[in-house]
């Protein structure tokens, strides 16, 4: 089993480049199932979660072409044969459940495995699901398995109670070809929603409103192909932020958009470090600890549930006691258990964390319970006495692109053993 071992490690130093975003590149090229024609993605992160979607492209009858090297995938989706993501590819990954709206869009039927929930929390699909019997499909579920099928999907009023980011991503994709228009109300706002929106309207979409609460689109006939190049990822670019400032270094971080990065920059100056935006980059500075702050994870624009578990290891430390409320996912407080193990003074009641921040933690033996849970011990590992060995890392592999070389380029004591 592979590990990850990080020794404490002295302040990081230089400059490191964020890959495109985890969470734009999957739901777009869950959506280039749509397009008649080539597609070329580009800054295409080298991920684990790249791969299985991909796996499930291909299982679909789409032709994928691979350049690493260069960050870029072909897909050429003018054949699909296949409406059913089985079991064994859902699995690996819950967004797999986006080829879903696509699918429905373009072969009027899908059959998908129930996502199921994972260690973050029960993550049910209702809203995904109201939305297609909105736009006319039939919904059938059982055995583990939701088809739904439409003869010609019909653009609808659709309101999400949550704006669920899946739903809102799910529910565009399949109205781009529904007859007529389609209104989606409380939407997700995220960045990665726009981004897809683009890559759509690009393909010929008519898509307003992304990054709003609502959503407008008219259907189209068909759409074609395009080229696009994803956004960078904001969470890999706060999880370094992150780093540089538990470690009391100085990091640039390259490829990171400020705009995207707003709660994580505020909660950042609140606990006394430096944050300057410079176009494209980030530097972080941090020379005098840090200050004690409170946190509540919200739907974009506010706080990132998937920023949370890396600054429950960076208030940890923090001079006095912060409290981190957990709204988006009901059960995402897994890496608590690890950092106590660490030596933390972590307290759960309900969603609350309170922390009272302590001057060291100690290596030991963690786990990695999710991907951020993961990032956060790893992060935990840089200031911890003595060393830190983290198990079940394919989690942090699933988002995090090499993420033991960048870190080791700034100056971090981190290895991989197999
Ligand atoms: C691949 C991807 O982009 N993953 C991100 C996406 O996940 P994902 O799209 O799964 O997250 P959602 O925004 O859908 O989930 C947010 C909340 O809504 C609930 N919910 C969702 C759908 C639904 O039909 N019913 C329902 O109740 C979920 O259980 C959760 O409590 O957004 C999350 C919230 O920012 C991030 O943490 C994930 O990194
Ligand atoms: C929860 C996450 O991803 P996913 O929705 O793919 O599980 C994440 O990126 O932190």
């Amino acid at each position: 089993m592979e590990k990850i071992i990080v020794e404490k490690s002295p302040p990081l130093k230089g400059t490191v480049r964020v890959s495109g975003a985890k969470n734009s590149v999957l739901p777009i090229l869950a959506a280039s199932l749509l397009c008649q024609e080539n597609c070329v993605l580009e800054d295409i992160p080298v991920l684990k979660d790249v791969e299985v979607i991909s796996e499930v492209l291909a299982s679909l009858g789409a032709n994928i072409k691979r350049d690493v090297e260069n960050g870029c995938i072909q897909i050429n989706a003018s054949y699909i044969d296949n409406y059913e993501a089985p079991y064994e590819l859902v699995r690996k990954m819950r967004a797999s459940f986006l080829v879903m709206g696509p699918l429905l869009a373009r072969k009027g039927k899908a059959r998908i495995s129930l996502p199921g929930g994972c260690a973050i929390g029960t993550r049910p699909i209702d809203l995904h699901l109201k939305g297609f019997h909105a736009l006319g499909a039939k919904i059938d579920v059982g055995h583990g398995y939701v088809e739904a099928s439409a003869d010609r999907l019909i653009g609808n009023k659709i309101y999400l109670d949550f704006p669920s980011v899946g739903a809102t991503e799910n529910i565009m994709m399949a109205a781009t070809m529904a007859e007529g228009i389609t209104i989606i109300e409380n939407v997700a706002e995220e960045p990665e929603i726009v981004d897809l929106a683009n890559f759509l309207n690009s393909l010929g979409a008519k898509i307003k409103g992304a990054g709003t609460d609502t959503i407008k689109i008219e259907g189209v006939e068909a759409l074609g192909g395009t080229k696009h190049t994803v956004i960078p990822d904001r969470i890999e670019a706060g999880t370094f932020m992150v780093a540089a400032a538990l470690s009391g270094g100085d990091v640039t971080v390259e490829n990171a958009l400020s705009d995207h990065l707003k709660p994580t920059i505020a909660k950042l100056r609140e606990c006394g470090v430096e944050v300057i935006e410079n176009g494209d980059c980030i530097q972080v500075r941090a020379k005098n600890g840090i200050n004690a702050t409170d946190i509540k994870t919200l739907p974009y624009p506010g706080f990132p549930t998937d920023m949370q578990a890396q600054f429950m290891t960076l208030l940890s430390v923090a001079k006095g006691t912060s409290v981190v409320i957990e709204t988006v996912f009901e059960n995402r407080f897994m890496h608590v258990a690890e950092l106590k193990r660490m030596g933390a003074n972590i307290k759960i009641e309900g969603r609350s964390a309170i922390i009272q921040g302590i001057e060291k933690l100690q290596g030991t033996q963690v786990r990695a319970t999710d991907l951020r849970a993961g990032a956060a011990l790893i992060l935990a590992g840089m200031v911890a006495e003595g060393e830190t060995e983290i198990g079940d890392i394919y989690h942090i592999d699933r988002g995090y692109v090499d993420i033991e070389n960048k870190l080791r380029s700034l100056g971090a004591k981190i290895r991989r053993e197999t």
